[in-house]
């Protein structure tokens, strides 16, 4: 497996594929840049020689520029991200800086660019599995990145396999052409051992579960019937559920405006909307009105065992983007606070909220200090949806799985302990907490509960739903979360 640095390092040079998020910290990646392959339609496939080049020493060779819309051009674009991500980057802020940089792509190159990107990263591990016995040394990146594109294609469309090695190697040719031949040899190489290739993935219990060691380890410990299922399924392309607002439409109105357009859902036990397939926002009838937003089925919980009633002072004490705090708006009138350490996330809370016809107020404050954003007044009811390492939530930010360590997951419950202790003098006596992350680790979730307990006498465990906490592993239909629900003794 690639080693990969510290978290959130940011890339430090400006070459043509780094958006402007990744520059200006430190790579400890071995960065190469690759030329942007950017070309109009109609610009030539190689740039012509200049006048007199013969009696000058050899230039380096020119870039040979990409057509946009080709597979080629996508795998060289997706190998950046990967690359940044390998040293460090959130692959979404990579990907946000990247499209800032590619305002013009058309829809196909943004789809192909993100799904190989994605992809490749939630196949973590049986790209390793393979090249490790192929290569005696893995290439620079992003080459190496090139080639793990390849083989996640194609494992998943071996009918094409052609297309893609030629395409792979036409995308390493325009970056870096002495590389060329060693991409078209090992790639035809997989090819040739199809079988062989499968039993080295079969016998690799990274490339088996989709996961790094540590993971794959703590999941079976915790949960020795259902971890192997929890991770195929946090492997997997993510589901997308719809959360009706209860203030706009019933559920059953929605359901008949999808089935008219041809869009199929399940309706869940929390009435949660699963659709048959995922499709972009934007085809979803009454999203710009507000009558629909996306939210995780799994999250779809939290303003339901929360119970939020009319006029009560409720804190979201974690908010944004605000899906939670919207959905606890939607189906009572509280009194609700929103609060977010990150003034850029906070600003889609008010944008959620405008969307959905909702009123509450957001704060820019962090929950650890309530002294800076309290006004004294207890609150009835606490949402605490802390910060966690969204290891419930992989397979959506699937770079999560290459960027977290072992020791990273004490680190988050230090600092959720932190917002559980100052958020705990906030709330009024006989009221509620309702403690949610989206980890599937122990240490974040019972462990975070059994530990807060012990620091404080006046804390009640009220059951949910006959259960003294619920843990969501991964499944198709939701994400893995956990909640725990809290009184405080009057
Ligand atoms: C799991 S997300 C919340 C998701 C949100 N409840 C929803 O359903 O849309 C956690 C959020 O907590 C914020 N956060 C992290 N540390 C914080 C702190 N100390 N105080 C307040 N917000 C914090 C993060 O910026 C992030 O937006």
């Amino acid at each position: 497996m690639a080693r990969f640095t510290a978290r959130n390092s940011r890339c430090p040079t400006t070459c043509a594929n780094c958006s402007p998020d990744l520059r200006g910290g430190r790579c400890r990646a071995r960065h190469r840049p690759i030329p942007d392959v950017t070309h109009p339609p109609s610009s030539p496939r190689r740039a012509a020689r200049p006048q007199g080049a013969a009696n000058r020493r050899p230039s380096p060779p020119a870039p040979v520029v990409l057509p946009e819309t080709g597979l080629a051009y996508a795998i060289a674009r997706a190998a950046a991200l990967i690359e940044a991500v390998i040293g460090g980057a959130n692959l979404t802020e990579a990907w946000e800086g990247m499209l800032r940089e590619h305002p013009h792509w058309p829809d196909a190159t943004r789809g192909a660019v993100r799904d190989l990107a994605w992809g490749t990263l939630r196949d973590y591990g049986r790209a390793e599995a393979v090249l490790s016995r192929l290569m005696q040394k893995p290439l620079d990146e992003p080459y190496q990145s090139f080639l793990r594109i390849a083989l996640h294609r194609l494992e998943r469309c071996p009918e094409q396999a052609h297309t893609i090695v030629d395409q792979a190697v036409e995308a390493v040719a325009a970056a870096a052409p002495g590389l060329k031949g060693v991409v078209n040899g090992v790639l035809r190489n997989v090819v040739r051992q199809g079988e062989q290739v499968a039993r080295w993935r079969e016998a690799d219990a990274v490339a088996r579960h989709r996961h790094p060691q540590w993971w794959i380890d703590r999941l079976r410990a915790a949960w020795p019937a259902e971890w192997e299922d929890a991770l195929a399924a946090g492997s997997q392309h993510p589901p997308m559920a719809l959360r009706v607002n209860q203030r706009r439409a019933t559920v059953e109105e929605v359901i008949a405006e999808l089935d008219a357009a041809g869009i199929a859902v399940r309706r869940l036990s929390n009435d949660a909307l699963l659709l048959t397939d995922p499709l972009p926002v934007a085809r979803l009838p009454g999203f710009a009105e507000g009558r629909v937003s996306v939210q995780d089925a799994g999250a779809q919980w939290a303003a339901r065992w929360l119970e939020a009633c009319a006029g009560e002072r409720v804190l979201d004490a974690c908010a944004a983007p605000g899906g939670k705090a919207a959905h606890i708006l939607e189906g009572a009138d509280a009194a609700l606070t929103a609060l977010e350490i990150d003034p850029r996330r906070a600003r889609r809370i008010e944008g959620n909220f405008a969307r959905l016809g909702l009123h509450g107020t957001v704060r820019v404050g962090d929950a650890r200090h309530p002294e800076r954003w309290w006004d004294g007044r207890p609150f009835d009811r606490i949402l605490a949806d802390v910060p966690c390492s969204a290891s419930g939530v992989a397979r959506r930010h699937p770079d999560i799985k290459w960027l977290r360590r072992r020791e990273d997951i004490a680190h988050f419950a230090a600092q959720q302990a932190g917002i559980l202790d100052a958020l705990w003098q906030t709330l009024a006596p006989g009221g509620t907490m309702l403690y949610v992350t989206c980890s599937v680790f122990d240490e974040e979730n019972r462990g975070q509960m059994a530990r807060f307990r012990e620091r404080h006498a006046d804390v009640l465990r009220l059951p949910i739903d006959g259960r003294l906490e619920q843990q969501l592993l991964p499944t198709p239909e939701h994400d893995g979360f956990y909640y725990a629900l809290l009184r405080k003794r009057v």
